[in-house]
């Protein structure tokens, strides 16, 4: 079953910048699909589209079989958002935060705790969000997005600032939400955690999709050992020198 369907996607700021050029693409259930590119290509663009918080301006656009923006109050109540600058209330404890956000999607008490564990928070389910480390705070945020048991998770970037360690850990999470059955679109610069963690790749350069494969094959495409090899590969064909 398509969770996203994109035909022709076009998007244009102020009536002059062209952000997307007709972008066609569609996303399986249960698929981590990573949306990649160098700055400005059109990806944050993308995903606003996607998650109803801008409009297209021209194209198809279907979500989880609703149309956007028509349908965007049917599209928010299933889906979730980790945005890169998820801020929690600082003076509210973990468990606070999280049980704001369930209480929000009409969620009962038994869910904060089962997030809680879910995301591996419940040592710190008392700490005041102001003091949860960065990778700590990232994990909040994901929990909070799972609240309202949604079937399609947007993420962006979701690693970033974070050590390799709690990285690493991040990349479990999401290979668990997966395992949960929630489809993941995400965007992400790094492309070592791309690899490790898409079961599809689409690569925007200037608006335009110019790669929708596995990783796998773009790897064998470029007869490269990694993604980021085959990447920027990729970029040099494409004349990007950024
Ligand atoms: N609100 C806006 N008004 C005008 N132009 C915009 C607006 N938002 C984005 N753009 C432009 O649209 C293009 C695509 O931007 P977008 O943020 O989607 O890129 P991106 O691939 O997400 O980049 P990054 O990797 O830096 O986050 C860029 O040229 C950007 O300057």
């Amino acid at each position: 079953m398509k969770i996203i369907n994109v035909e022709n996607l076009w998007k244009v700021y102020n009536k002059r910048k062209e952000a997307l050029k007709g972008i066609t693409f569609h996303v399986d259930h249960g698929e981590v699909f990573s949306l990649l590119g160098p700055n400005g290509a059109g990806k944050t663009t993308t995903v606003k589209i996607l998650s109803c918080m801008i409009k297209p301006s021209q194209g198809k656009v279907e979500v989880l079989g609703f149309n956007v923006p028509q349908e965007c109050n049917k599209i928010r109540e299933k889906i979730g958002v980790v945005p890169q600058e998820f801020q929690g209330f600082s003076d509210l404890t973990a468990e606070e935060n999280l049980r704001y956000f369930v209480k929000l999607y009409n969620g009962d008490e038994s869910q904060v705790e089962e997030l809680m564990k879910t995301v591996d928070l419940l040592e710190y389910r008392k700490t005041r969000y102001r003091n949860l480390s960065g990778g700590y705070k990232r994990r909040l945020a994901i929990a909070c997005s799972l609240a309202g048991d949604p079937k399609l998770l947007f993420m962006d970037e979701p690693t970033v600032g974070l050590d390799p360690r709690s990285r690493r850990d991040l990349w479990d999470l999401i290979t668990e939400v997966k395992r949960r059955g929630v489809t993941v679109l995400l965007t992400t610069h790094y492309l070592d955690e791309a690899q490790r963690l898409s079961d599809r790749v689409g690569v925007i350069f200037d608006g335009k999709l110019v790669r929708l494969s596995s990783p796998r094959e773009l790897m064998e495409e470029f007869r490269k050992q990694t993604l980021e090899e085959a990447y920027l590969a990729l970029m040099e064909l494409l004349g990007d020198t950024s």
